[in-house]
């Protein structure tokens, strides 16, 4: 057997549609007002979105709060890939790259924004690479699916979907920009 056979993927099986394209985009609009609402209309705002699947969703956003409150909204971008937890226990130090977000979050509201919030250890690198940056006035979470699980403790300021799942499912979020596709997809490991 071939090296590349034994570390496949894992076998997976779709369980169904959590959400479609339309059901994505009324989420959306409704997370922006919600946005819109909690910062008295965004003008300290700051979207980061973390990669991959954050990124669009920042993106989506901020154009939305700008066709509501008509001016500008800053929007970056956070790559942790170097800042995972289990990266640091075989010992990779991470280091921040200045100006990578693309704009100073120092003195701003902050929402960083990520598609599936779930063990929250993504979120907590994602707060250690903002801080290493700048000092936000605050940081405000968004992520489009809350699926549980959490270890830390981590709460979403604004949720899409919260649904509640077995450690064997996994959320699929699929977006244009990324996968050429719109849905959210329920799956569960088979193996
Ligand atoms: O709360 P956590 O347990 O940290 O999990 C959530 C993270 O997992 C996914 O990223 P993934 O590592 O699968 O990368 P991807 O976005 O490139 O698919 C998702 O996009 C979140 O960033
Ligand atoms: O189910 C999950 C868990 C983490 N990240 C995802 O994208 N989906």
């Amino acid at each position: 057997m071939s090296e590349e056979a034994v570390v496949q993927k894992p076998k997976i099986r779709e369980k169904g549609r959590l959400m479609s394209a339309s059901e994505i985009e009324r989420t959306l609009v409704r997370l922006a007002h919600e946005i819109v609402e909690k910062n008295n209309g965004g003008e300290n705002l700051g979207l980061v979105g973390i990669k991959r699947r954050g990124v669009p969703i920042a993106q989506r956003l901020a154009a939305m709060i700008e066709k509501i409150e008509k001016h500008p909204i800053d929007t970056g971008v956070l790559d942790i890939s170097f800042y995972r937890d289990d990266l640091s226990t075989s010992g990779v130090r991470p280091t921040v790259a200045p100006g990578t977000i693309g704009f100073d979050v120092t003195g701003r509201d902050i929402i960083l924004i990520d598609d599936v919030l779930y063990t929250g250890r993504t979120i907590r690198a994602a707060l250690d690479a903002l801080f290493d940056h700048g000092r936000p006035k605050s940081v405000q979470l968004l992520a489009l699916i809350d699926r549980g699980h959490r270890e830390l403790p981590i709460e979403a300021t604004y949720t899409g979907r919260s649904i509640p799942t077995s450690s064997r499912e996994i959320i699929e979020v699929k977006l244009n920009e990324i996968d050429g596709q719109e849905q959210v997809l329920l799956v569960e490991r088979v193996d």
